[in-house]
């Protein structure tokens, strides 16, 4: 409880968060949440771990469609992202992302104990979603995986390029690079349009130390991947210029997992689920059926 007399928290846009739904992480930090709840009894929990730089707001379409379903949806603002506390777009520890998702899930999980859990993570979003289960391997009924980052792209990430950003990490960490080029987001002018005017979105730089962090979290991913065997579906565009196509290609093909699917958008930018309409529309199709389709029979069902 605070302090009585104490100022109430705020989230950085100035709301206290005694208004906002929120969880507390182990920091002390305030984390914004989303819950969508169906009407009737949920069939299957679904978190949704957004990107860099975004937030949660732009899952709503997502969220609704999956809520047609009985699904309970639920998601937070990561730390230092939307209406959540923390340095914007900036993380000491890349773990503190998957820790946090795990606090959620585990506090909608013990709501539900009955129901099988599934993460669906877009970008960095997928990095945390993929190592957010490698960490509970057998807690998860499955995982969707819209343009992950799993590798770096070899164009923006060459030898030179890395080596200098752990050396420039070393000597001034908070030095910002470029910021993330809204233009290869999607081809849907709109979209990108809405992206560059949502103030929740961070659209400062990238500090050389978050793109660290997001190495280190591809260097974790690598030796991640060939235990994996949890259920997965990845979605890619292959013309995808922020998260390369190779990295779902490699994870695809290098997990021992027995249950995994890998749909190529051709022609698709980065954002899937924001992409040309008719890509968006069967973006929500393919997931809406693979997370239904994986929804374990229950007991009952099976006794007829
Ligand atoms: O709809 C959406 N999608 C979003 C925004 O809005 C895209 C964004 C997102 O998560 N990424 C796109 C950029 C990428 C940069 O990667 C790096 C940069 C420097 C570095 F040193 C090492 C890496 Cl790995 C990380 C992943 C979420």
């Amino acid at each position: 409880m605070p302090e009585p007399g104490a100022a109430p928290r705020r989230s950085p846009q100035g709301v206290p968060y005694s208004d906002l739904p929120h969880i507390v992480n182990a920091d002390g930090l305030h984390l914004f949440c989303r819950y969508w709840e169906p009407a009737g009894q949920p069939r299957a929990l679904v978190f949704i771990a957004h990107g860099a730089g975004e937030h949660c707001g732009p899952y709503d379409e997502m969220a609704q469609k999956l809520k047609e379903f009985s699904l309970l949806v639920f998601a937070h603002d990561h730390v230092g992202h939307g209406q959540s506390e923390g340095d914007r777009m900036n993380i000491k520890d890349f773990q503190i992302y998957i820790r946090d998702s795990l606090q959620h899930i585990d506090l909608m999980k013990s709501r539900h104990p009955d129901l099988p859990v599934f993460i669906v993570g877009h970008s960095m979003g997928g990095a945390i979603s993929i190592l957010t289960a490698c960490e509970r391997p057998g807690d998860f009924a499955g995982v969707v995986l819209i343009a992950p980052l799993v590798q770096m792209n070899p164009e923006s990430a060459t030898p030179f390029k890395v080596f200098m950003a752990k050396l420039l990490n070393h000597m001034v960490p908070s030095l910002t690079m470029g910021s993330i080029e809204s233009k290869w987001l999607s081809r849907d002018k709109r979209q990108v349009e809405a992206y560059d005017a949502d103030e929740l979105n961070y659209h400062g730089g990238m500090r050389v130390s978050f793109g660290m962090q997001l190495m280190a979290a591809v260097e974790r991913m690598e030796r991640e991947i060939p235990s994996i065997s949890w259920p997965f579906l990845l979605l890619h565009g292959d013309a995808d210029k922020l998260c390369d196509i190779r990295g779902s290609r490699m994870m695809h093909d290098n997990s021992p997992s027995t249950d995994k699917k890998i749909k190529i958008y051709e022609g698709g930018y980065h954002a899937l689920h924001h992409d040309l309409p008719e890509v968006a529309e069967s973006v929500l199709k393919e997931l809406t059926t693979w997370i239904t389709e994986h929804i374990p029979a229950t007991t009952s069902q099976e006794a007829q």
